[in-house]
């Protein structure tokens, strides 16, 4: 690297995966590095006090619920990181900054923290840092059972605060989607074929970082330290569903333990009666989807769609470029070929793109059974806006719905 920059790691994984491990072991063969560590207030600091002193620094910092622009809550680190990193670089004492995160923090508000200037304390972190590699570390032994709980944070006693409403599943997803490198760890827990399956899934859900096996968090510490593998942008589109919804065509019998996934794509809108029956009974087989809805109550606003196990969330995403007054439309349009170019004649940018992930996945019952959730022939030809509607979110729709 040419630039003074500070490099950076962070290391997220939910509570118990083994992150403090990982950071011991990293500190016990560091290769010479004069590394500071910063760990959240509230994990239990079972960092080798030793370890720290040679040239080491150890800082602890506070947690705190942010809304995101979407809307996300998200549990964040941001403030005194900004203030705890500015310090440790301009000691110029040393050579590396490892972060452990919060267990049930996401890494997206830590990556920003590190990518733009914060205007509230005029702190620019780029400016000092070089944020190197996201680490994820994910315990192999619990994924599962984590990941199909159906718990939230709340009911865990694990939530930063009374309104932390996240479940568990969606913050290991979160994880898991934006990351350079994923650490499967405790893999002594779990039988080789048990490990495969994992491994397939999570390449599955994140297809970009770099899996490593490991053991009570031994992984070579350059895998993870100046790896010069972070990259705001690629990690932002780096989640699995995204790589699908880009490359149109599959072969899922080729997949390994039944691991696949597809886009269901339809220019027509669902029936949200019929949409709502077939999401209350969400085929299990299925572990991610993620996608735009279109409505036929709602013919104005694209609703998302993100599921992962058991959490489903469903809501009002944006206004179709078509229902927008011309003018903003064109101005938006020309912002946007990729709009222009799968522009429909009729229904404009108006469109059902879903990806599925998931193990032995029915593709063709599960097309047959969502194509029996759109409007029929008939209905295609009624009063959309008449349509009852029992989809969450419902409230916030005016009746717009018209053919166009
Ligand atoms: N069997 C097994 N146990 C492990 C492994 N790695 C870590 N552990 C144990 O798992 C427990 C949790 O590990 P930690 O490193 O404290 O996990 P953490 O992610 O830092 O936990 P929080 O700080 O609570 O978020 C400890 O008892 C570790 O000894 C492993 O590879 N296999």
């Amino acid at each position: 690297m040419t630039s003074n920059k500070i490099p950076v790691t962070v290391l997220s994984g939910y509570l118990g995966s083994g992150k403090t491990t990982v950071l011991n072991h990293v500190l016990n063969h560091r290769h010479g590095l004069k590394i500071a560590v910063i760990v959240n207030d509230l994990s239990e600091v079972n960092i080798d006090a030793s370890l720290i002193k040679e040239g080491g620094g150890l800082s602890r910092i506070d947690e705190k619920l942010v809304e995101m622009s979407n809307g996300c809550i998200c549990c964040t680190l941001r403030e005194d990181l900004l203030v705890e990193v500015e310090k440790l670089a301009k000691e110029n004492r040393f050579d590396y900054i490892l972060i452990e995160s919060t267990g049930v923090g996401e890494p997206v508000p830590v990556a920003q923290t590190f990518s733009y200037m914060d205007e509230e304390q005029g702190i620019d972190l780029s400016q000092l840092c070089r944020l190197d590699c996201m680490v994820t570390v994910v315990d192999a032994y619990r994924f599962w059972h984590d990941f199909s709980s159906g718990e939230s944070l709340l009911e865990r006693n694990q939530a930063v605060g009374e309104d932390d409403t996240r479940d568990v599943v969606d913050l290991l997803i979160d994880q898991i989607e934006f990351c350079d490198v994923l650490l499967l760890n405790k893999c002594d827990m779990l039988a080789d074929d048990e490990l495969d399956e994992l491994e397939g899934v999570l390449r599955k859900l994140q297809p970009r970082a770099k899996l490593i096996r490991t053991v009570d968090g031994k992984v070579e510490p350059l895998d993870i330290l100046n790896t010069g593998l972070f990259d705001f942008e690629e990690a932002s589109r780096s989640a699995g569903w995204i790589k699908e919804m880009e490359t149109p065509v599959h072969t899922p019998e080729t997949e390994e333990y039944g691991i696949s996934s597809f886009v269901y794509e339809r220019v027509k809108p669902f029936h949200p009666q019929r949409l709502m029956g077939w999401m209350e009974e969400w085929p299990a087989e299925i572990v991610r989807a993620k996608g735009t809805i279109w409505l036929a109550s709602r013919n104005d606003i694209g609703q998302s769609l993100s599921q992962a196990g058991p959490s489903i969330q469903f809501g009002p995403a944006g206004h179709w470029l078509a229902a927008l007054p011309r003018e903003e439309r064109e101005a938006l349009l020309s912002e946007e070929p990729e709009a222009v170019e799968n522009w429909d004649d009729r229904y404009g940018d108006r469109i059902n793109k879903v990806v599925f992930i998931g193990i032995d996945l029915e593709r063709e019952r599960l097309i047959a059974e969502l194509d029996a959730c759109l409007l029929t022939e008939g209905e295609m030809l009624q009063d959309w806006s008449r349509l009852p509607d029992p989809l969450p979110g419902a409230e916030q729709m005016g009746s717009t719905g018209a053919v166009l």
